[in-house]
């Protein structure tokens, strides 16, 4: 250290120690220590080590001054700034206000040159727009106070050297013009943080002005109230208000959305400002949207919905503080209302009541649950009489004489045919279907509880939710065991759900009077029928092992399509020896007996033989078959569904 610095140090450190020194001495004499000793070490007068000690040593010291709540030895800094913020004092930009009202403005000298160097009325329109008198700066705004705009005329008059046409405002309400009209706005005061306007990087660089005042009137040199100072408000400062910035946002929005002009030009696709290639991502997602379905097919365009879709993407929104905010991307429910009005992909709406069911199911029940088989006469079905003249009763004639069957004489709603199988029980159903001239419903229980878990209830219910819409209606349901099964706690839920939903469904069936529904079930294991949809199937038919006759008939039926040379006393024999057998059996029987003839040519012949020399078929073939073919049907069984039947059948 030189001696002058050493000199300087002691009677700087004597001073501050003699306590003569108020804080704010001290801390300044403190501070001056520090730039003494960081500028000894810079200039190489001081070690690094003797540097660090002495600057921790002084910095220690400065800040108990600053920092020291004593108010003769402190300055109490850190209570100043707390201070400062509880008593809630805010910074300079929310203290300042503009000057300018409107009315202060139309006073101008420059303005007054400019309204009489332009045509009556257009000058006006452009001064005083609607759109323009909202540019306004948060609060300080009153009624219609322009505020800023003839401020960037005066800090950057280069920008009105530009000659153009007189815009419409609704070039003033383009939100990056906003940009130009308050860079130089003025603060009251000369506490306005200063700052140079041109240093903020605007984008409104394009040399299109706010008003595009021709040259001419456009004003000279920096006339105005605020001429006599240079401390402008920076285009940043004149917006960090929050209120000002909010403002400065609805002039792209809501501001654009009211004004007569800028509103339409915002809700078609937005054209480019001219002079400028800025877009907003709005903008240019809407222009994108535009160019990508200008030249592709649209869903349901033919409808013209694609084009309304388009032109309300967003834009033309009214928006405000307060209102929902609304995606520019359309929703996928438009994309989807789209194309559900395309006619040509439109599903077809069968009935009103059937649109709570998915379609899938109902294609499913209508496509593979209505039969369509060949056609069944009651002459095809061989003995059971009792059974066909009572299904006759109950089904056919109520279904072509409605008006008759009525009150007591109404049908029962539900019937259950049992017996052995092989017997006739579905062949039944198929005549009903023929006969009865009603929609047939042919569906097998297993279809029904096969299905995926959940379907099976809803299958159910679009059945016979089907069947009200297609009266009158049978639904034939074959092997109703395995669906009304009695119920057991170690059943699934899912069977256990089917099951339930049928009885409903038959409950409601049976209750809805002018319903002209019919459920007919079919099973050979009568037993195994749940007692609830034991009641509900009310007409319980047993379908016994054909008689004698009836048996007989069945041969006579179909060997009347057959060359045969049976006499009818062979026929008799055959009958006789057929006791038990079922119409299964009788008819396996003579299908076995029609290959006896084709068994006896030789293997050579086979394939040059026709059809006119095979010979018939005689008696001799059935007593072969008769080797072969043995009744299905046990005694044991039998005697089970003759005592039901004395039980729970409805025969004689
Ligand atoms: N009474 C009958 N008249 C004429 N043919 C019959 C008669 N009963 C049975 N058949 C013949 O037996 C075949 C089987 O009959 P069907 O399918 O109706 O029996 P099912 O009673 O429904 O048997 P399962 O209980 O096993 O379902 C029929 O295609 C038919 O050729
Ligand atoms: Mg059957």
């Amino acid at each position: 250290m030189s001696g002058a610095h050493l000199d300087e140090w002691q009677r700087r450190s004597f001073d501050i120690s003699s306590g003569n020194y108020t804080p704010e001495q001290t801390a300044d004499a403190y501070r001056a220590h520090i730039l003494s000793i960081q500028y000894a070490w810079a200039s190489s007068q001081l070690s690094e080590a003797g540097m660090a000690s002495l600057f921790r040593t002084y910095s220690e010291r400065y800040a108990a001054v600053l920092d020291s709540d004593d108010p003769r030895t402190g300055l109490n800094n850190y209570a100043e700034s707390a201070l400062h913020l509880a008593r809630s004092q805010r910074n300079y930009s929310d203290k300042w206000e503009s000057s300018l009202t409107m009315e202060s403005v139309l006073e101008l000298p420059c303005v007054q040159k400019m309204i009489r160097a332009q045509p009556r009325g257009t000058v006006g329109h452009s001064l005083v727009a609607p759109a323009d008198v909202n540019i306004s700066v948060g609060q300080e705004s009153r009624g219609n106070c322009l505020s800023t705009p003839f401020m960037g005329v005066r800090s950057e008059p280069a920008m009105f050297k530009h000659v153009g046409p007189i815009q419409p405002h609704t070039e003033v309400n383009n939100g990056a013009n906003y940009w130009t009209n308050i860079s130089a706005e003025k603060p009251k005061g000369s506490e306005g943080i200063s700052g140079n306007p041109n240093s903020f990087p605007r984008p409104s660089a394009r040399p299109q002005s706010v008003f595009s005042y021709p040259s001419s009137v456009l004003p000279q040199g920096n006339p105005g109230p605020a001429s006599g100072t240079q401390n402008y408000q920076s285009t940043f400062s004149s917006i960090s208000n929050p209120s000002k910035r909010k403002n400065f946002y609805n002039l792209d929005g809501e501001d654009v959305d009211k004004g007569s002009h800028g509103g339409q030009a915002a809700a078609a696709a937005p054209e480019p400002r001219p002079g400028s290639n800025f877009k907003t991502a709005r903008e240019q997602f809407i222009i994108d949207h535009h160019k990508k379905h200008s030249h592709q097919p649209q869903r349901g365009q033919s409808s013209g919905m694609a084009a309304t879709v388009k032109k309300s993407l967003g834009a033309n929104r009214p928006r405000g503080t307060f209102s929902k905010f609304v995606s520019p991307i359309p929703r996928q429910e438009e994309e989807d209302s789209v194309a559900c009005r395309n006619p040509a992909q439109e599903p077809e709406i069968l009935d009103e009541r059937l649109k709570n069911f998915e379609p899938k199911i109902i294609e499913l029940i209508m496509s593979e649950i209505m039969d369509h088989g060949p056609p069944v006469a009651w002459d095809d079905i061989a003995g059971l009489e009792f059974a066909k003249t009572t299904i006759k009763e109950i089904v056919v004639w109520p279904m072509l004489r409605p008006d008759i069957f009525t009150g007591l004489r109404g049908p029962p709603k539900g019937i259950l045919l049992f017996g052995p199988p092989g017997t006739g029980k579905t062949l039944i159903g198929k005549c009903i279907a023929c006969q009865s001239g009603a929609t047939f419903f042919s569906i097998s229980a297993s279809s029904l509880t096969s299905k995926w878990v959940g379907e099976g209830e809803k299958m159910v219910r679009a059945l016979f939710a089907i069947a009200r819409c297609h009266q009158p209606a049978v639904i034939f349901i074959d092997e109703i065991d395995s669906l009304l099964s009695q119920r057991t706690d170690g059943e699934h839920d899912s069977s256990r759900r089917i099951k339930t939903e049928f009885l409903v469904q038959l409950d409601g069936a049976a209750t809805a009077a002018e319903d002209r529904i019919l459920v007919v079930g079919a099973t050979n294991r009568p037993q195994e029928i749940d007692e609830a949809a034991r009641r509900r199937l009310a007409k319980r038919l047993y379908i016994p092992l054909p008689e004698a006759p009836a048996r007989q008939q069945i041969i006579i039926n179909l060997m009347a399509r057959e060359k045969h040379q049976v006499r009818e006393q062979e026929l008799g024999s055959v009958v006789a020896a057929t006791e038990g057998f079922s119409g299964a059996d009788m008819t396996q029987l003579c299908r076995e007996a029609a290959l006896g003839p084709i068994r006896s040519i030789q293997l050579s012949d086979i394939t040059t033989i026709t059809a006119d020399q095979v010979r018939p078929i005689l008696y001799c073939d059935f007593q072969d078959a008769l080797k072969t073919v043995r009744p299905s049907v046990s005694s044991k069984d039998l005697d089970m569904y003759e005592e039901w039947n004395k039980t729970f059948g409805c025969g004689r």
